[in-house]
């Protein structure tokens, strides 16, 4: 067993062994056949199963790991200048003392070891691997002055852009847009120009207003044309993006901008809605069709009308999120898209001041690899427009993040993930309090948590939402408004309101769950002014959604690639607006990630100690009280406990929910589980720093709130949530082509996650 697996030895659940000792070889057995008296003793003398032969090792093994506990624990303490790891040996012993008091935490059990069933829970704050970055050598620059660079453009106006004039008043008027983004400076002079009728690949920052950069000069060309356009007039534009979210929203622009010329329509086909009543939309007319790859083919090949529609009108094909679009297999479905869409045949004398060819957008984050790929099949004689300034920052493919991102960094042992998150959403709670003590109406924060699968966003939403039934739901179970009496943050004043709501977002939900819950996180009314509103979500919520003022992203679970890191830290800090983002790794190999993003952050960020800049500042000066004890119930006689015994209290309520709560320990499990799986999907040039097996299992564990590794990483779940391995026949699957299957799955998982 490696150094790394001592963890997993303080997990081992002690056994009487009573029965065994019983049957061993006193007995003496005569007569019979020789065979058969082997078979009786055998019989008699049970096996040892794996755990208890491990467990008589331990006995020989627990001298030597606590020694060398004791020597890491030493060796870290003289580290000094280390991030984390600043446990002192009086810290460690308060910290054990006070496991007994609190029912079993550190090396001690709840009950007396040597009691039949007593569990060994390991402590929060010891045996964690050390932290080897000790200095930031990419440190942001705090007093220097950063100007937002998606920002509108001070010096320009779209007038000067020969925008159409009714256009203009109605983008100042009704939408508050009045001054061109950097890359809607670039983009809306080339494709209202006659004289351009190349194809365009625009690669930009987040946030930085490309949706409008394509629509708005397709729309003012169409304004300022001479013929006389109606709903029935035929289809312009075709605009194609990965998610439904991003597709509606898209559609949401395109409504938007139409209101000042109602003769024009919009049309959204996605997949999860009804085609009948997509077919009925196309029948009547449309001038934009917006949609995502699949349901677009879909009224292709199956509907007339829409072909129709499509016919001798059709000037421009946008791809939006064309490296998503990729990733996630589309290229076929697009290749079938063109085909069709270039066989119909182009009337260019009916509205011969549009293009009189298919002009091809593609938008993308990445100019590089996949996409690339597509743009050599979509485009033809293309121009690149990026957002990125000439000379400056990187020369990497990526447009760099935004300048007025304030980027963190904190390097958190396993088993303190789940504890240092909500350290950090208590943090931010207390913030968004003390910035609302005095504003009337209160001023709405929005935090984004992104986690890798769909299981452990149930998980992270239940275990912040309903640890004593201190809630109501708001929208189905997707949004739960936290209701006086919640205690799954620290910061909560038992006799008053929390003021927060918790979201949960992913692909299992329905299509009009999604939709619904995205609707009241945006949404400023009754039920969200002035609140903390917490979205747990998975990369579905990544990609070019437009949620508005989300204050802070929270990345407790790697991106999948740089382009996802972009792609969700580029929900916050959008058009000029100020945001933060923080991303959690792991010690040991995932610190090198540092270096491998570094070239997307040429400003910095800043790294935080998840002990002293998280937790401490969450935890000190409380007593979180232990959710099987009242001990308190006057607040006044409360004693202020220290913020490590705080911390390590609050986690233990969640073990402790998940051992009384066989529902919440399910959750539980299927999220520890589809989180590895999903840890192992990593793509092949990022393994070197997520690679699976140097995941801490054991410790991974915990921050599950399981006290123990589930012993079979593949089991399946039945209906009720309890492994079924047991009445199968064990596999006769290799470990490695099991490592490959499970890969597959996740792969598959998370391309049905988006649900096209
Ligand atoms: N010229 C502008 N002035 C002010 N706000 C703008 C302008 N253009 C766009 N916006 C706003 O900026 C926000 C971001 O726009 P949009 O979603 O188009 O960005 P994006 O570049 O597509 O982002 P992503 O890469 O994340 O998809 C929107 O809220 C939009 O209304």
């Amino acid at each position: 067993m490696s150094a790394n697996d001592d963890g997993m030895i303080l997990n081992f659940v002690t056994s009487s062994g009573s029965a065994a000792d019983e049957a061993t070889g006193t007995k003496k057995i005569t007569g019979g056949r020789w065979k058969d008296r082997r078979k009786l003793r055998m019989q008699l003398q049970p096996k040892p199963n794996k755990r208890e032969q491990e467990e008589e090792g331990l006995a020989d093994d627990l001298e030597p790991k606590k020694k060398k506990h004791e020597s890491d624990r030493k060796n870290a303490e003289q580290r000094s200048g280390k991030i984390g790891n600043r446990q002192t040996k009086s810290l460690d012993d308060k910290l054990t003392n006070e496991n007994h008091n609190t029912g079993g935490r550190s090396n001690k059990g709840q009950l007396p070891p040597n009691t039949p069933g007593a569990q060994i829970v390991s402590s929060l704050f010891t045996s964690n691997r050390d932290i080897a970055t000790s200095k930031n050598t990419n440190a942001k620059d705090e007093s220097a002055l950063v100007n937002p660079s998606n920002a509108p453009l001070t010096g320009d106006d779209f007038e000067s852009l020969h925008t159409n004039e009714t256009l203009v008043q109605h983008l100042k008027g009704k939408m508050e847009i009045t001054k061109p983004t950097s890359i809607q400076k670039k983009v809306i002079p080339h494709l209202i120009s006659p004289k351009n009728d190349n194809d365009l690949f625009i690669n930009a920052q987040t946030g930085s207003g490309k949706t409008l950069a394509f629509l708005l000069p397709i729309v003012s060309q169409i304004l300022d044309m001479k013929s006389h356009v109606h709903r029935k007039s035929g289809c312009f534009a075709l605009v194609i993006a990965p998610t439904r979210e991003l597709a509606s929203q898209i559609y949401q622009v395109a409504l938007q901008l139409t209101q000042c010329c109602h003769f024009l329509v919009p049309c959204l086909l996605i997949g999860g809605e009804r085609k009948k009543s997509e077919k009925a939309r196309l029948r009547k007319g449309c001038n934009f069709i917006v949609g995502t790859p699949g349901r677009v083919l879909d009224h292709l090949q199956n509907t007339k009308v829409a072909r129709e529609q499509l016919s001798s009108s059709l000037r421009y094909i946008i791809l939006d999120e064309g490296d998503k679009l990729m990733e996630l297999g589309f290229e076929e479905t697009l290749t079938d898209i063109l085909k069709i869409v270039h066989g119909i045949p182009l009337n260019s004398s009916k509205f011969p001041s549009l293009p009189n060819r298919i002009i091809h957008i593609l938008c993308s984050a990445t100019t590089k690899g996949h996409v690339k790929k597509l743009g050599d099949v979509v485009l033809q004689n293309y121009k690149l427009i990026s957002g990125k300034e000439k000379g400056k920052y990187s020369k990497s493919e990526l447009a760099a993040v935004p300048d007025q991102l304030k980027q963190t960094i904190t390097i958190v042992p396993p088993k303190l993930r789940l504890v240092t998150l909500g350290g950090e959403l208590n943090n931010i709670t207390k913030r968004h309090y003390h910035s609302n003590e005095d504003a009337e109406p209160g001023v709405t924060t929005r935090t984004m948590v992104f986690l890798s699968c769909s299981d452990s966003v149930e998980f992270h939403y239940e275990a912040f939402s309903s640890a004593d039934s201190a809630y109501k739901n708001c929208v189905s179970d997707s949004v739960r408004e936290l209701t006086r009496g919640s205690t799954v943050l620290p910061c909560f004043d038992l006799s008053k309101q929390p003021q927060v709501v918790l979201y949960k977002l992913h692909g299992s939900l329905s299509q009009p769950i999604r939709s619904s819950t995205l609707k009241h996180f945006s949404t400023d009314n009754d039920a969200t002014k002035g609140k903390h509103l917490i979205m747990f979500c998975t990369d579905v919520a990544s990609r070019g959604l437009d949620l508005p003022d989300v204050g802070a992203v929270i990345e407790l679970d790697p991106p999948f690639s740089v382009e996802d890191h972009l792609h969700r830290i580029g929900r916050t800090a959008r058009a000029g607006r100020s945001g933060e983002s923080l991303l959690f790794l792991l010690p040991g190999e995932e610190e090198g990630y540092m270096d491998h993003i570094r070239k997307y952050h040429p400003l910095g960020w800043s790294l935080v100690k998840y002990d002293e800049d998280i937790l401490e500042p969450a935890f000190k000066a409380l007593h979180v009280e232990r959710s099987d004890k009242q001990q308190y119930r006057d607040e006044n006689k409360k004693e202020v406990l220290n913020w490590d015994t705080n911390a390590t209290t609050w986690h233990l309520n969640v073990e402790r929910r998940i051992l009384e709560d066989s529902t919440f320990k399910s959750v539980a499990l299927k999220a520890y589980m589809s989180h590895v799986r999903a840890y192992t999907t990593h793509i092949s040039s990022e393994k070197q720093f997520f690679n699976v097996k140097c995941l801490h299992l054991g410790h991974l564990a915990k921050s599950f709130g399981l006290r123990e590794r589930p012993k079979s990483m593949g089991m399946q779940n039945n209906k009720n949530g309890k492994d079924s391995s047991e009445n199968k026949k064990p596999s006769k699957e290799g470990a490695k082509n099991k490592m490959w299957r499970m890969a597959r799955n996740a792969v598959k998982e998370s391309v049905s996650e988006f649900n096209y």
